[in-house]
C-alpha cells in the first residue's frame, strides 16, 4: 500500500502569514485536530494545532499562522509514491506528502493509516477463511515457528481431528513426518507429493508464505486418493481384461459377436467378419438384425433365455450358433452369439475324420492288446509232484488277490509260465499283460523302456513321445523277469512306483496314476544279494508279497513222464512225426540226469529226439544225448569233431536261451568275443530273430 492510497488529497490547509483570528474563524467547522500550514510558495512549513481556537480571540490581535504554528522538519514530510507502512517507523503523527516534484500533494495521519492497516488484514483473513471453507481440498497453515494457524474443515476430516483442537499447536505434533517444517526451511514450493497418513494415501502440494522480510510461513493443500488409488488399481485390471477379450476376438476361428441390450453390435470377432464379408466400422454400431440374417440375438436380448447350438443359415451356409444373454446384478447387460462351426459340411468332415482316427486307434488297442497277452493257463503247468501241486495252489490263489508276486526258482523252471498262469487267472485278464526282460534291456534304456518319455526329453528322443510298459500294462500286469539284474538307481524308481501309485515320464513333471499287478522272476539267490547290497531290502519286501518257490526238476523227477507226454504231444504235432511214447528205460535215464537247464532243457532233449527217430514211434535211449543215455550205441559214434563242434552247438544255444538271447551277455558268459559269437552263429546256421532262435533243419538233426 503506498501513501498516496491512504493520504488525505486536498486538505484544508492554512497559510503562515494568516492571521489566526481570521484562520480560527475559518477553520471553526472542521472537526479536526490539526491543519498543515504553507507558505506563500505552496510549500509546508508547519502544524496549525485547532486547540488554540478555544483560546480568547484577544489574546491572538494580529499574531500571524506562522508565529504560533509547530515548525514542520524533515521527518515529517513523506513522498507519495513511498510504502505506507514506513511511517510507522517515524516518531511524528502528522505527515506531509510531496510528489516527485517536491510539491505539496496531502496529508497523512499515522492512526489513519493504522486503521486502514487493520481494516485490510480484516478483510484478508475473512477472505482466506472464506478460500479455505470453499475449496475442495483440505488446507491448513502454519505460522513461522510451525504452529497451525489455520486450517479447513476439510483437512479435519481427513486428518480426523478438529481445528479447535490443533490451532496453536505444533505442526509434527499433529501430523509427524510432515515435510512442512522442510517447506519453511527451504522455501521450496512441491506439488502433488504422495503422503501416508494412518493408512490414507494422500496428495499434498506445499507452499512456503513469504513477503518482503522472508518466509513467514507455510501452506499446505492436500487430497485423500486412497480410495482413488483403489478404482486405478481396478482400472489397469478392466484394462487388461479388456485386452485380453479383445485379443481372445482377434485370434478366435469361430465367429462371435456381441450386442448390448437394444441389440445393437459392440464387438464382433475378426473371423466373424471375414465370414459376413463386412468390415469393423461398417457393423459396429448397427443394429444386429441388418448385418445377421435369420439372427435371433435381438430375441435373446429380450428374453434373456440362452439358445445353445441350434442351426442358423448365414450366407447359404448352414451353421450351428450358441446365443449366450449376459447378466450383471440380475440385469442383461449383453448377449453374446458364437458360431461354433462356420460351415456344417466342416463339421461333417470333422466328424468322418475323428471317426477314422477312432477306428484306427481301436485298430492299434487291438493289435497292442494282442502282443501283450498272456499265453498260458495253469492247465499249460504240468506237475504231479507235491512240490509242484503245493506251488500251482499258493499261485491260484494269489491269482484271486492283486498282491505283488515274486517267483523264485532256477533257469527253466516254468517263472514265465506262472506268470502267464496268475494273469489269466486274475480280475485282470481281459487287461494287458506286459513282460519286461529286465536283463536284456541296457541300463541306460531300462528306464524310458518301463515308464516312457515326453517328446523332446533327451537328444534322439522320439517325436510324440514314447508309452513306457508300465503305461501299457495300466490295469493289467506286469512281468518283471530277471529282476535281480536290475540296476540299483532303478530299483529305487520302482519301488516309488509301488509306493506311489503313480508313475513319471521321463521329461514329465505331471506323474499319472497307475493301476498294475507286478509279477517279478528271478533265478538269482535274491536274499545273497540283499545281504551284498546289490539288492534293496525294501523292494524285496514290497514285491514278495507273495513268494513261489518253483522247485528244479531233478527235486521232482516224478512228473518228468507227464511231461515227457506233453512235449512229444507237442513236437508230434509241430514236426508231424508219428511218435506215440517214450520207453520206460529212458524215462529212467532221464529221471538220474541233472537237469541243469529244467524244464528247458528237457523240452529240448524231447524235441531233439523227435527230429533225429527215423523210423520208430517210441523215443528210446539211443535218442537221448549221450550224457544221459550214458553209453554210445555203434550208430552213435561220430568223428570226434563233430561231437566237439555239436557240443559247442548246444552250448551256445542253452546260453542264448538263458539270457534271453542276449547276444553280449551271452558272448561273455562264454568268454568269446561277440564277433566270435556272430561267426559261431553263422557256421551252425542259427539266426536270432525276434528273441527267438531260428535254426537249419539239416544242421539241427546233427
Ligand atoms: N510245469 C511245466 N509244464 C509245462 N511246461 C513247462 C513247465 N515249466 C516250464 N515249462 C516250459 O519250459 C520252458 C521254460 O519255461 P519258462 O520260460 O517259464 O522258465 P523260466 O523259469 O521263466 O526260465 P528263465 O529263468 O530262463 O526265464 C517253456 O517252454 C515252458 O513252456
Amino acid at each position: 500500500m503506498l501513501i498516496r492510497d491512504v493520504m488525505i488529497k486536498n486538505p484544508v490547509k492554512v497559510y503562515e502569514n494568516e492571521l489566526v483570528t481570521e484562520a480560527v474563524e475559518r477553520l471553526r467547522n472542521f472537526n479536526l485536530l490539526s491543519f498543515p500550514v504553507l507558505n506563500s510558495n505552496e510549500e509546508p512549513v508547519g502544524i496549525f494545532m485547532s486547540n488554540v481556537m478555544n483560546i480568547n480571540g484577544e489574546n491572538f490581535k494580529n499574531i500571524t499562522v506562522g508565529d504560533i504554528m509547530r515548525v514542520a522538519d524533515d521527518v515529517s514530510i513523506v513522498k507519495e509514491f513511498e510504502e505506507a507502512y514506513s511511517i510507522f517507523a517515524k516518531p511524528r503523527e502528522f505527515f506531509f506528502v510531496l510528489d516527485d516534484q517536491g510539491r505539496f500533494v496531502g496529508i497523512l495521519r499515522k492512526r489513519h493509516v493504522m486503521k486502514t492497516y487493520y481494516e485490510k488484514y480484516n478483510y484478508c483473513e475473512a477472505r482466506a477463511v472464506g478460500i479455505m471453507k470453499c475449496v475442495d481440498s483440505a488446507v491448513f497453515a502454519i505460522n513461522k515457528l510451525g504452529q497451525i494457524v489455520m486450517m479447513n474443515e476439510n483437512a479435519g476430516i481427513i486428518l480426523g481431528i478438529g481445528d479447535d483442537d490443533v490451532i496453536g499447536m505444533k505442526i509434527e505434533s499433529v501430523i509427524p513426518n510432515t515435510r512442512m517444517l522442510e517447506t519453511l526451511e527451504l522455501g521450496e514450493v512441491e506439488y502433488k507429493r504422495s503422503f501416508e497418513y494412518k493408512e490414507k494415501k494422500l496428495l499434498v502440494n506445499r507452499h512456503p508464505i513469504e513477503n518482503e522480510h522472508g518466509i513467514i510461513g507455510a501452506i499446505c493443500s492436500f487430497r485423500d486418493v486412497t480410495e482413488y488409488n483403489e478404482i486405478q488399481d481396478e482400472l489397469v485390471v478392466e484394462k487388461h481384461e479388456k485386452e485380453v477379450l479383445e485379443t481372445i476376438f482377434e485370434i478366435a476361428y469361430d465367429g462371435l459377436i456381441v450386442i448390448d441390450p437394444e441389440g445393437y453390435i459392440t464387438m464382433i470377432s475378426n473371423a466373424y467378419k471375414k465370414f459376413l464379408g463386412v468390415e469393423d466400422r461398417d457393423v459396429i454400431g448397427m443394429h444386429v438384425t441388418e448385418i445377421i440374417e435369420n439372427t435371433r440375438m435381438h430375441k435373446v436380448a429380450e428374453t434373456g433365455v440362452a439358445e445353445i447350438a441350434e442351426l442358423q443359415k448365414i450366407n447359404n451356409n448352414h451353421t450351428i450358433v450358441s446365443r449366450i444373454p449376459v447378466f450383471k446384478d440380475g440385469v442383461l447387460t449383453s448377449v453374446v452369439g458364437k458360431v461354433v462351426f462356420r460351415n456344417i459340411d466342416e463339421l461333417d468332415d470333422l466328424y468322418s475324420k475323428i471317426g477314422k482316427m477312432e477306428e484306427q486307434l481301436e485298430n492299434y488297442k487291438r493289435e497292442l492288446s494282442q502282443i501283450n497277452k498272456a499265453k498260458y493257463t495253469f492247465s499249460d503247468i504240468i506237475g504231479r509232484s507235491s512240490e509242484m501241486k503245493q506251488v500251482v495252489n499258493i499261485a491260484k490263489k494269489a491269482a484271486y488277490t492283486n498282491s505283488n508276486v515274486l517267483i523264485l526258482g532256477e533257469s527253466g523252471t516254468g517263472k514265465e509260465l506262472f506268470a502267464h498262469s496268475i494273469h489269466n487267472s486274475s480280475a485282470r485278464r481281459s487287461k494287458a499283460f506286459v513282460k519286461v526282460n529286465c536283463a536284456a534291456i541296457p541300463d541306460e534304456l531300462l528306464e524310458s523302456e518301463l515308464f516312457g518319455y515326453e517328446q523332446g526329453a533327451f537328444t534322439g528322443a522320439k517325436k510324440g513321445g514314447k508309452i513306457g510298459k508300465f503305461e501299457v500294462a495300466d490295469q493289467g500286469t506286469i512281468f518283471l523277469d530277471e529282476i535281480g539284474d536290475m540296476p540299483m538307481h532303478m530299483q529305487a524308481k520302482l519301488l516309488r512306483v509301488i509306493q506311489e501309485r503313480e508313475i513319471e515320464k521321463i521329461g514329465s513333471n505331471n506323474p499319472k496314476r497307475i493301476d498294475v499287478r507286478i509279477i517279478a522272476a528271478t533265478n538269482r539267490n535274491i536274499e545273497q544279494m540283499i545281504e551284498e547290497k546289490k539288492f534293496r531290502l525294501d523292494l524285496y519286501y514290497r514285491l514278495n508279497v507273495v513268494t513261489l518257490n518253483i522247485p528244479p526238476l531233478r527235486e521232482r523227477t516224478e512228473d518228468i513222464d507227464a511231461l515227457c507226454k506233453t512235449f512229444i504231444e507237442k513236437f508230434r504235432i509241430r514236426y508231424l512225426k508219428r511218435v506215440d511214447a517214450i520207453n520206460d528205460s529212458s524215462i529212467a535215464k532221464l529221471k538220474k540226469y541233472g537237469w541243469p537247464g529244467n524244464i528247458r532243457e528237457l523240452e529240448n532233449i524231447i524235441e531233439r529226439a523227435i527230429n533225429i527217430m527215423d523210423g520208430g514211434t517210441v523215443i528210446k535211449a539211443k535218442h537221448l544225448p549221450v550224457d544221459i543215455s550214458g553209453r554210445y550205441d555203434v550208430e552213435d559214434v561220430k568223428p570226434l569233431k563233430e561231437s566237439m563242434d555239436d557240443y559247442e552247438r548246444k552250448t551256445i544255444i542253452k546260453c542264448l536261451e538263458a539270457v534271453n538271447f542276449n547276444k553280449s551277455r551271452a558272448s561273455k558268459l562264454l568268454g568269446i568275443s561277440r564277433t566270435a559269437l556272430y561267426e559261431k552263429l553263422d557256421k551252425y546256421d542259427l539266426k536270432i530273430v525276434n528273441k527267438s532262435l531260428q535254426e537249419n533243419e539239416e544242421t539241427r538233426a546233427m
